[in-house]
Parts: structure tokens; sequence; C-alpha cells
């Protein structure tokens, strides 16, 4: 049986830097991010029903993410509808996921685990967490990111303070070496878990 390990926290806290340390070690991650970046690729599994609800948003046969996050801050109606396509998608490539990596610690690497209510689909939640300046300043510091764009992001999802709060493991990830400890720690505890059962 594999062990299915959430991994969550607010935006720009350092999913996917931590996801790569669990990778480092061994683990294999699945992430939700790139499951939207490959549906919304040339042919991607979305393209077709963005073209419907976004049309200005799709050329030659992708999805300009760019163009798309424009629409979003001007419509503030597009990003429920943008959800309703895209997170059923990403449930069933994680699904697909599961059933292909029997035997192995698994870690999911989902930005919206606890407001989309899935914690009960792992059998451990861990959680990024800096402190917001650091987190302000990484997220503001990507190209073509703008503070309104953050604020709107930041609106949509839980206060990280709680989800860490509901997390069984927090990762501080303010220092490449808080963030390396804390999964070394949880891999020994997941390791202990699996051996106790
Ligand atoms: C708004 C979009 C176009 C911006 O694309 P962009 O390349 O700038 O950012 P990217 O997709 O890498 O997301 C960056 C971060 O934003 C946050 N975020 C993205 N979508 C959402 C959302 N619907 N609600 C809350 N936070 C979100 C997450 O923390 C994510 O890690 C894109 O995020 C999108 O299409 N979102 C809708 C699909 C979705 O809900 N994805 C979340 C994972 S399933
Ligand atoms: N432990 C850490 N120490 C130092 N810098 C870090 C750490 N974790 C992440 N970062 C930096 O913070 C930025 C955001 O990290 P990352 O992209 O992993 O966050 P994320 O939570 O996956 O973001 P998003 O929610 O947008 O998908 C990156 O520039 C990354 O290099």
């Amino acid at each position: 049986m594999s062990f299915l390990l959430g991994l969550t926290g607010s935006i720009g806290m350092g999913k996917s830097t931590t996801a790569q340390l669990f990778a480092d070690r061994g683990c294999k991650v699945w992430d939700a991010d790139s499951t939207v970046h490959r549906a919304y690729g040339e042919n991607g599994a979305a393209v077709a029903s963005i073209a419907k609800i976004a049309p200005s948003a799709v050329s030659q046969g992708f999805v300009d993410r760019a163009k798309l996050r424009a629409l979003i801050s001007q419509d503030a109606k597009l990003l429920p509808k943008l959800e309703a396509i895209i997170h059923p998608l990403v449930k069933k490539d994680r699904e697909a996921f599961i059933a292909g990596n029997p035997g192995s610690i698994l870690v999911f690497d989902i930005p919206l685990l606890f407001e989309l209510n899935s914690a009960a689909d792992f059998d451990a939640v861990a959680c990024v967490l800096s402190s917001p300046e650091v987190q302000e300043s990484r997220v503001l510091a990507r190209s073509g990111m703008t503070a309104e764009h953050f604020q709107m992001i930041l609106s949509k999802q839980w206060p990280a303070e709680e989800k860490a709060a509901r997390a069984d493991y927090i990762i501080d990830t303010n220092s490449p070496e808080t963030a390396a400890r804390a999964v070394d720690v949880i891999l020994a505890d997941i390791k202990k878990r699996q051996k106790d059962a």
C-alpha cells in the first residue's frame, strides 16, 4: 500500500520547492499545478472547454495563461467557471497516478487541498509555512505577477495559519535548511508509522 502525503500551503510559500526535497529523497511526486499546465497545453484536456468560456485566452490550440490571468482580474465570475472545468480533470489525473504507483510514499502538491475538502483523501497532510513578508517578496519577484493578482489569489485561499492548524506536519520554508530538516523528520515519522502498522 502506498502512503499518501498531501502537501499544501499558501501561494508562494514553497510547495514546489519542498516537493522537490521529497523527490530527492525517493518519494514520487504528483503536482496539481503541473496537471493544469498540461491540460492548458497543445491539445490539452481543458483547451476546448476553455475556448468556450474565455475564447480570447486560447490560440493555436493552447491556453495563454497570462491572458487568462488578465481576464480573471477583469471578470470575477470567470475563476469559478474555470475551476469547474479544471478541478474534475485534476482529480482524475491524481487517481490515475495513485493507481500507477503502488507501494511507495507518494507526495501530492496541491495548493487548494483544504479549500476543496480533500484532506480525508490522504494518510497525512503537510503544510509549508513562511512568514507573510517572505511570501510576498517571493511571489512579487515572479515575472508577470502583480500586487493585485497576488491579493486576489490570497483572497481565494484559506489563511496560511488556518491551513497549518489543520495539517499533521508543518514545514518551515523560511530557509532551505529549515525545510530540509522538516522533510527529513516527516519521512522518518512516516517510515515509523509504516513499520508500526
Ligand atoms: C489563474 C491562472 C490562470 C494563473 O496561472 P499562473 O501560471 O499565473 O499561476 P499557477 O497556475 O502556476 O498558480 C500559482 C498559484 O496560484 C494559486 N492558485 C491558482 N489557482 C487558484 C485558484 N483557483 N484559487 C486559489 N488559488 C489559486 C495556487 O497557489 C497556485 O499554486 C491559473 O492558476 C489557473 O488557471 N487557475 C485555475 C485552476 C486552478 O484552480 N488551479 C489550482 C490548482 S488545481
Ligand atoms: N525553504 C525555502 N528556502 C528558501 N527559498 C524558498 C524555500 N522554499 C521556496 N523558496 C522560494 O520561494 C519561491 C516560491 O516557492 P515555490 O514555487 O516552491 O512555492 P509554491 O508554494 O509552489 O508556489 P505556488 O503556490 O505559486 O505554486 C521560489 O522562488 C523558491 O525558490
